[in-house]
């Protein structure tokens, strides 16, 4: 099968963008890994769909694959590139969308200096609902919230980690470093991401706090590896980072790939904003095997 394709990113995070609004191409879990293969595809941190509204006062759905080739709720990054590319295809002329994902309705808005802001919706701290698994485990209490502590395997030697835990549509368990430099990411990542507590498994965020309006953020997501920024782990960090005590009420995230901004009220049926930027990158087609 032959597929035409965009090729976007937001702030380091790389997209296949596909337009599905004439329906669905059918793509299975193998050919959705093809597209995201950096050697024999296009390559990219996720693939995203636009397909059309699946409901009244809603105006595209939005359906997001990670580079293993898994279906997930939300992706930050992807939302602003989604306004970019449905406004440079034509596909709108608003200013703002209200866009159905798994996780619920956000509404990405078109700002006049280029960049998009998101309204992610308010975020998650029902363990269930993240999910994560509490069963015997205690809230350490930490600065007006609280944290986790987590063994990351049974060996006695094995660190001991502490992670805040929400959910922003997608899970996120975030744990504070000292420098976002030496921080074990590559190490604890995977361990964290498949760690038995997280049945739907979990985006390993670390953060660095420079100041109360500005941390540095490196994220191991959930079936793509450490990639240069996460949109979700940002809100999720500041939000983490608001509750704990340590940050206002907005905060620049300094990642890899660029800057995202998030802001957050502070109370639980606030919505998170996240501003930042979505670039098209080039188009182009390619032969999907069909046999994957
Ligand atoms: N890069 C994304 C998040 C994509 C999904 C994530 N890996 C998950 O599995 O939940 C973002 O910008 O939010």
């Amino acid at each position: 099968m032959r597929i035409r394709f965009t090729k976007m990113q937001g702030a380091g995070n790389d997209f296949v963008v596909l337009d599905e609004t004439a329906g669905p191409l059918g793509l299975t879990p193998g050919q959705y890994r093809f597209l995201a293969d950096r050697h024999f595809g296009v390559g990219a941190d996720q693939i995203l769909s636009v397909r059309p509204s699946p409901a009244a006062g809603v105006d595209f759905q939005y359906v997001i694959h990670n580079a293993d080739g898994g279906e997930v709720e939300q992706c930050g990054n992807g939302a602003r590139c989604f306004m970019r590319f449905v406004r440079e295809r034509g596909l709108t002329d608003k200013d703002v969308v209200r866009v159905q994902t798994l996780s619920g309705v956000i509404a990405p808005r078109m700002n006049g200096d280029g960049r998009v802001t998101v309204d992610m919706g308010p975020p998650v701290f029902e363990p269930a609902r993240v999910p994560f698994d509490t069963a015997g485990l205690d809230p350490q209490p930490d600065g007006g919230w609280h944290t986790w502590h987590l063994a990351l395997s049974t060996e006695a030697d094995e660190p001991i980690v502490a992670v805040a835990v929400l959910s922003m549509g997608n899970p996120h368990a975030v744990q504070l470093v000292d420098d976002i430099e030496t921080a074990p990411v590559a190490e604890q990542g995977p361990r964290i991401e498949h760690h038995p507590r997280f049945p739907q498994r979990v985006n390993a965020g670390f953060l660095q706090v420079v100041d109360r309006t500005h941390v540095r953020l490196r994220v191991f997501e959930r079936g793509a590896g450490e990639t240069l920024a996460c949109g979700t782990g940002a809100c999720a960090a500041v939000v983490a980072g608001i509750r704990l005590g340590q940050l206002d009420h907005r905060v620049d995230v300094e990642t890899r790939g660029g800057i995202l901004t998030i802001e957050w009220a502070g109370d639980e049926a606030d919505p998170v904003l996240m501003t930042g930027p979505a670039v098209t990158v080039f188009a182009g087609e390619i032969e999907v095997p069909d046999e994957l």
